[in-house]
């Protein structure tokens, strides 16, 4: 059936597909043609009038759990007004969709569920183990947008909800991250929202809490082992593949272990990456390439020391070494020797005498001559670090003795608190201005408010250094350019980019990232630079991308980046194309 004669057989059904459906701001000939008068009341409206009146409700909400619920029922039934609201209201929105609001949804998530959407609306695709023998259909089943059924999906982004930012394991209750992620594609580089989608796979959760609420909705058991768990997602993969042959997936937020195993078992062979490893690792090597300038001293003189050693951890320590081999001219040992990791049992040493987990090993000293350091502050004193990177998810990690220490040892000490959400941050912004005396160069995984001075008054702004830098921009040029895979050297483009997406004018503010409401631009920036790097490295497909990179014109690169990026204008222009049928 065509979009047209489903419209035609249907006329109401269109006005229910949140993509297309506009709300009050449906125009009259359109509410005729589509048997929709007196279903409403009959002022058509404006679409500024219609967020001015979403913003007044949204902000009349006292919690940000309801503010949630709020944006997730108008994402799940007016497209357009929604990605409109969030492009204008950016800074207010994100933290709303997005992290820190979003840890508090996935805590919560089994409770809100049904108020998200409207009745056969998806909120995302769950598949639980028990589904293995009828993946094919159920993936198939997924169409939260019917009338449309042309767009195919392109993005992917998945989640077992076993390490959901710095909150655990949440199950199925993760689905608020792909969910957000994905917001985040469409919001920041205009990534087509049809063609996204966010799956949770059910494998269980080891979460009590969850396991003993009556109202959690995914299976009550604990996680499956390694035999179950690592052949289903295989089944997942290759059946959405199946289905969908250009998918590029998103590995989110899976235990350390199991998402080292899986990116090392896909990196190659599938189109995809992890979020969390890779993604982290280049916005803050990208955070960290415009610290060290503010900071002033000679790249290879820095200490770096990561407080906390999971997958985002080591993610980005590998990424840092790979800048200091290819931009200094460091030898990869001289590189990894400026690099300290601490876990929860203290200094990560080879001697240690307990069993390292894989990821950890490459980076065990071997140069603490049998001395164990257990705290922070012992570690902090051994080695006089530059550098001091949170990823520990424990609130308040960084105390004041800490950041006393680390501004004793600098003029200018770069501290980056990095675990999501808010509540999980070592630091605050203001902590870190206020015990470091201003000194701090700071960037944050989370968003903290900006920071006055109560003498000068003078304002300052944290850095974000989340993975929402590098992520949407990346998956753009990937679709872009079609590689077979993402390689190292993509992630690394996408970081540069990153780097040098800054204005002159956020250069002197000493801002490490491009302010929030740039987004987009950084996100064509990144997007162009892996379109460039792909087809420089001989991966990429797409015959006109190609052909653009070779005429070497970085404008006309940036032109055919933006211009495939949809935008609300566009989602206008379905509605007019699809009433011409009428
Ligand atoms: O989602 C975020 O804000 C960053 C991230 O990937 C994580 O913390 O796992
Ligand atoms: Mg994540």
């Amino acid at each position: 059936m065509t979009v047209t004669d489903n419209v035609q057989n249907q006329p109401q059904q269109l006005s229910r597909s949140p993509y297309l459906n506009q709300g009050t701001s449906t125009s009259s000939e359109l509410r005729a043609s589509l048997h929709l008068q007196g279903l409403s009341p009959a002022k058509v409206e404006s679409l500024e009038t219609q967020k001015k009146r979403a913003l007044v409700q949204l902000r009349s909400k006292s919690t940000n759990l309801e503010k949630y619920v709020f944006l997730a029922w108008l994402r799940n039934t007016n497209v357009h007004l929604f990605y409109s609201l969030i492009g204008d209201q950016l800074e207010e929105t994100l933290p709303l969709i997005y992290t820190p609001t979003v840890g508090t949804a996935c805590q919560n998530y089994s409770s809100i569920y049904p108020f998200l959407a409207p009745p056969g609306q998806p909120d995302g695709l769950f598949l639980s183990i028990n589904d293995l023998p009828n993946l094919k259909q159920i993936i198939q089943n997924y169409k939260p947008y019917p009338q449309d059924s042309g767009i195919t999906p392109q993005i992917a982004v998945i989640t077992d909800g076993s390490r959901i930012l710095g909150l655990g394991d949440l199950g199925i209750d993760g689905m608020g991250i792909p969910v957000g992620k994905l917001q985040l594609y469409v919001a920041g580089a205009g990534i087509d929202p049809r063609r996204t989608i966010p799956i949770t796979i059910d494998v269980g959760t080891n979460n009590e809490d969850k396991l003993n609420d009556e109202f959690y909705l995914g299976l009550k058991q604990k996680r499956v082992s390694d035999d179950k768990f690592f052949p289903f997602v295989d089944a997942v993969l290759e059946t959405l593949t199946t289905v969908y042959p250009k998918m590029l997936i998103q590995f989110e937020d899976f235990s350390s272990e199991h998402a080292f195993q899986l990116l090392e078992k896909y990196q190659d062979r599938k189109f995809c990456f992890n979020d969390d490893i890779q993604g982290t690792g280049a916005v803050i090597l990208a955070g960290f390439m415009n610290a060290i300038h503010v900071a002033g001293i000679p790249a290879k003189q820095h200490k770096i020391l990561f407080y906390g050693s999971g997958s985002a951890a080591v993610g980005i320590a590998k990424q840092l070494v790979s800048y200091f081999v290819n931009d200094h001219g460091l030898s990869e040992d001289d590189a990894r020797e400026m690099v300290w990791l601490v876990d929860s049992k203290g200094l990560v040493t080879l001697d240690r005498g307990d069993k390292l987990a894989e990821h950890k090993v490459y980076f065990a000293r071997k140069d603490n001559h049998g001395t164990q350091f257990h705290d922070i502050a012992a570690v902090i004193e051994h080695v006089q670090p530059t550098v001091l990177l949170g990823l520990s998810s424990q609130s308040g990690a960084f105390s004041e003795s800490v950041l006393r220490s680390m501004a004793k040892l600098n003029d200018r000490p770069i501290v980056f608190p990095l675990s999501n959400p808010a509540s999980q941050a070592e630091c605050t912004f203001e902590q870190a201005m206020v015990h470091t005396e201003g000194k701090v160069i700071f960037a944050s995984g989370t968003a903290f408010p900006k920071y006055t001075d109560p003498k000068t008054g003078l304002i300052s702004s944290p850095g974000q250094g989340n993975n929402m830098y590098i992520f949407p921009g990346l998956g753009l040029g990937g679709i872009l350019a079609q590689p077979d895979h993402i390689s190292d050297r993509l992630i690394y483009s996408a970081a540069r980019a990153c780097a040098n997406a800054l204005t002159p004018e956020e250069r002197s503010q000493g801002l490490l990232y491009p302010v929030l409401p740039r987004i987009r631009q950084v996100s064509a920036e990144v997007a162009a630079a892996v379109v460039a790097e792909s087809v420089a490295e001989g991966t990429a497909r797409n015959k006109e991308a190609i052909a653009i990179v070779e005429k070497n014109n970085g404008e006309a690169l940036l032109d055919f980046v933006s211009s495939n990026m949809w935008t609300t204008e566009s989602a206008d222009k379905d509605v007019t194309r699809l009433a011409a049928h009428l």
